[in-house]
């Protein structure tokens, strides 16, 4: 892993809320036209998320041909995509809206299409607005199974209140959907 990631040492680590499923429920997409979770977004990834123990989420994504970089090879932006929405997903603990301010990734090993990779994610802790996130992924499924880290990341989001995305309303297509989720909505 990068030595370019400090934690603060003030931060405070949520604990799982009530309004959270039980490790192994379904966690909702945060966005229906998102490329990362949405169900109205055909060319998106569409990956699903359960809550796992504690305040840590598990996200899985096959990785298709059509995410493919280097020959053979998952794409480092896809692979990026994915441990973004992870940790966003992570951040519902919250149960406020958050986006990616901070987002750094390890690529450890190379992933092979066809694999099915298992994220991981979870909030590490918090400091007024700022969200300091960590995930892993590794590939749970393929002729790549291993227990082996392929790929780790860190990301600060930040907490926004939901009217941020107000001035966006205009480039929405659709009408997309946002499911509620704890005692927020975006
Ligand atoms: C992230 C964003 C909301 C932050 O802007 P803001 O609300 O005005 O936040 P501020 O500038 O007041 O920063 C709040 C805190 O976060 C920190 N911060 C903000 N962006 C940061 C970044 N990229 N890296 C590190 N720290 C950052 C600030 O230093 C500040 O820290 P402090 O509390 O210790 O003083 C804004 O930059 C933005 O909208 N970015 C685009 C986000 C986005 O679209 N992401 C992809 C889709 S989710
Ligand atoms: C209760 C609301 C929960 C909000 C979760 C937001 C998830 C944000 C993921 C952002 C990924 C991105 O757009 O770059």
């Amino acid at each position: 892993m990068s030595g370019t990631w400090t934690l603060p040492d003030d931060l405070e680590v949520p604990i799982r809320p009530d309004f959270f499923p039980a490790p192994g429920g379904d966690l909702p997409q945060h966005w229906s036209k998102c490329f990362g979770c949405g169900d109205d977004q055909p060319t998106g990834i569409a990956m699903r998320f359960t809550a796992a123990e504690g305040i840590e989420v598990a996200g899985r994504l096959t990785v298709e041909s059509r995410y493919q970089g280097g020959p053979g090879v998952i794409h480092g932006g896809i692979l990026t995509t994915a441990f973004d929405e992870t940790q966003g997903i992570a951040c519902m603990v919250l149960g406020s809206p958050v986006v990616t301010g901070h987002l750094q990734i390890d690529f450890a090993r190379p992933i092979p299409l066809g694999s099915v990779l298992e994220f991981r994610a979870r909030i590490d802790g918090t400091i007024r607005r700022k969200v300091y996130t960590s995930a892993e992924a590794r590939i749970v499924e393929g002729p790549a199974a291993s227990d082996e880290v392929v790929a780790t990341s860190r990301g600060l989001f930040l907490r926004i209140k939901p009217e941020h995305f107000t001035p966006m309303a205009e480039f929405v297509d659709g009408v997309p959907t946002m499911p509620s989720f704890g005692n927020s909505t975006l």
